[in-house]
């Protein structure tokens, strides 16, 4: 039995050396499971040859840094990029806004899965929390989609397109929801990745979204038939209930509440991302992420 030793303020500790833990931390250098595995079991058996029975924390990740360098030196920048990261005392807080369709949900997974965070919440699950408290007389928005909310607008404005009128209030609710988790999350210092429709630029309060430890993301399909399609596949799966009509029927109005997040984001100078392939928006985000976050153990947080 290999013993891994580590100190919370200043207690030791010690747990049982986990090929398991050692590959899921593997995950951010784009090994894959099966090889991160693999290499989990190689550092294992060097460690037993070397006759190593206890090794600190410390000593673990710098024997850890060294094989990877010898496998790829990239393995071994993207394992301590990340390390780096997590040492934060902040908690990492991941806002993936979109319209409907372009993939909000699954890159927010793909991402959780990849930077091994284990809270992922959608905007759809907090609105509907709302909708229990809030009935549909009091607050008629909160009870529509984000892209027929205008239906229920009771005196739209002359002064903007009812359509994103009725979006920007349906947003302006549920974003109640999304600032009560965003704000639990700093409290209890959970990390967390928070997607969907109702993430928008310049829609969360200023004194969250300046805090250096939050980061949002706006994912969009350029390509309209692109977009179109995520409906469909979004829907082929059985246990799927949402229906196919509603998303094709509204895509034009969906595609307006596109180019509504794309004016707000470059207003807030926020990352937009084609979000075409998969691998390649994750590692846009997780890039974005190291570049901002990496250095907050010695940022203060930005004046308010
Ligand atoms: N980069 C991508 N490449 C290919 N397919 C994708 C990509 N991103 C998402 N998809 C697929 O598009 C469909 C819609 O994705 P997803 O459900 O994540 O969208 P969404 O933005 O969460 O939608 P909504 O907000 O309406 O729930 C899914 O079938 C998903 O697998
Ligand atoms: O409001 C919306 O645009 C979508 C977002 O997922 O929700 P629903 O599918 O419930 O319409």
């Amino acid at each position: 039995m290999i013993w891994v030793i580590g100190d919370v303020e200043g207690r030791r500790y010690r747990e049982p050396f986990s090929k398991g833990i050692l590959a899921r931390s593997l995950s951010i250098t784009d090994i894959g499971s099966e090889r991160a595995y693999e290499i989990a079991s190689e550092i294992e058996s060097k460690l037993i040859d070397g006759d190593i029975n206890e090794i600190t924390l410390t000593d673990l990740t710098n024997f850890i840094v060294d094989y990877l360098d010898y496998l790829d030196p990239d393995y071994a920048k993207k394992y301590l990029n990340w390390r780096e990261v997590r040492k934060s005392k902040e908690p990492l807080i991941i806002l993936i806004g979109g319209a409907s369709g372009v993939g909000t949900s699954s890159m927010a997974f793909e991402l959780a899965s990849k930077l091994g965070l284990k809270n992922l919440i959608s905007t759809d699950m907090i609105r509907e929390v709302m909708r229990k408290i809030v009935s549909k007389e009091l607050s008629p928005v909160i009870h529509k989609s984000s892209f027929d909310a205008h239906e229920s607008i009771r005196i739209p404005s002359i002064r903007i397109d009812s359509i994103i009128e009725g979006f920007i209030s349906h947003v302006d609710v549920v974003n109640v929801g999304v600032e009560a988790i965003i704000e639990r999350s700093l409290k209890e210092g959970i990390s967390i990745i928070i997607e969907g429709v109702h993430v928008v630029p310049g829609f969360i309060r200023k004194d969250l979204i300046s805090k250096n430890n939050i980061i949002i993301f706006t994912l969009v399909v350029d390509d309209p038939e692109t977009h179109k399609q995520r409906f469909f596949t979004r829907c082929r799966q059985p246990w799927v209930k949402r229906s196919l009509e509603k998303y094709i029927e509204n895509f034009d109005i969906i595609r307006k509440t596109q180019d509504f997040l794309i004016e707000q984001a470059k207003i807030h100078d926020s990352c937009i991302i084609d979000n075409v392939d998969v691998t390649e928006t994750v590692d846009i985000m997780v890039n974005e992420i190291i570049e901002k976050y990496g250095g907050l153990k010695n940022v203060e947080q930005k004046s308010e």
